[in-house]
């Protein structure tokens, strides 16, 4: 599978390094500097670029007919659109929050912890969130879609940074050295608490569900999550 990376960066190398193992080409490193794509050589496309830039790059792929992995975070109040623009061209688009295998886990773990919680007026719930410091975005995308997770199945009408209102789901974002990625949700009532966590030990978990989703994308037409490429519930 011939594959384009949008973004070379942290992400980009790593799963170049991956791809490279399961026997794919790396056909295109494509930076803010690129000025010509030959997208008659692309498979498939992964996007691990910018805040500011994943949008633009979704676009670009959804109108050149290119299947797109997108792992960049910080953008989604574009989300509906790409969904839109996917779709009137027939393409084939991911994005998650989060590709390892783990995470996607612990989002189910979220989940059902959270339907558990539901009723139980006496836990308030809080997140945490830690990154490295070159981190552009926060929360994390996958703070984000943990909080929406509880959302879903509570009462909670939202999420916030720091100082939430009642109702609202603080996040705490802290910024330490090479942190990979490390999430926390937990539940504090006057007796006790409970407390699940995720820690990434590296990125390699993230970088090989990106490689095993545009695999997967290949032949699919339409807009999906890793839901439907992990076949989870
Ligand atoms: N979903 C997931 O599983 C994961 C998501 N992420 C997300 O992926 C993104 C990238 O992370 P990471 O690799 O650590 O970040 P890096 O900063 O290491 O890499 C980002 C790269 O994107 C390049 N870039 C800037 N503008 C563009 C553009 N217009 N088109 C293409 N590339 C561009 C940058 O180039 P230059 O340096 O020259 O500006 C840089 O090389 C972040 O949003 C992060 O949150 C990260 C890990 C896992
Ligand atoms: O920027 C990162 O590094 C990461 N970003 C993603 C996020 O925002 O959740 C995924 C992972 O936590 C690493």
């Amino acid at each position: 599978m011939n594959i384009a990376l949008f973004g070379y960066g942290k992400m980009g190398k790593m799963i170049e390094q991956i791809a490279l193992n399961r026997n794919h080409n790396i056909v295109a490193k494509i930076d803010v500097d690129t000025t010509e794509i030959n997208f008659s050589e692309i498979d498939v496309a992964i996007d691990f670029s910018m805040p500011n830039a994943a949008f633009n790059n979704i676009k670009m792929c959804m109108v050149n007919n290119i299947p797109l992995i997108c792992g960049t975070t910080g953008w989604l109040e574009d989300y509906e659109n790409a969904v839109r623009i996917c779709k009137e061209n027939n393409g084939a688009f991911i994005y998650a929050s989060n590709f390892s295998l783990g995470v996607n886990l612990f989002f189910e773990l979220n989940s059902y912890l959270a339907k558990m919680m539901g009723n139980l007026k006496q836990y308030q719930v809080s997140m945490e969130e830690i990154h490295h410091t070159q981190k552009l975005d926060a929360p994390s995308g996958t703070a984000i879609t943990l909080a929406e997770g509880v959302i879903n199945e509570t009462d909670y009408s939202g999420w916030k940074l720091d100082t939430a209102n009642a109702n609202e789901i603080p996040i705490t974002a802290k910024r330490i050295n090479d942190t990979p990625g490390t999430h926390t949700v937990n539940y504090n009532s006057e007796v006790d608490s409970i407390e699940i966590k995720h820690t990434a030990h590296n990125r390699e978990g993230f970088a090989l569900g990106a490689v095993v989703a545009a695999e997967w994308i290949l032949d699919k037409k339409g807009v999906f999550t890793m839901k439907d490429v992990l076949n989870l519930s």
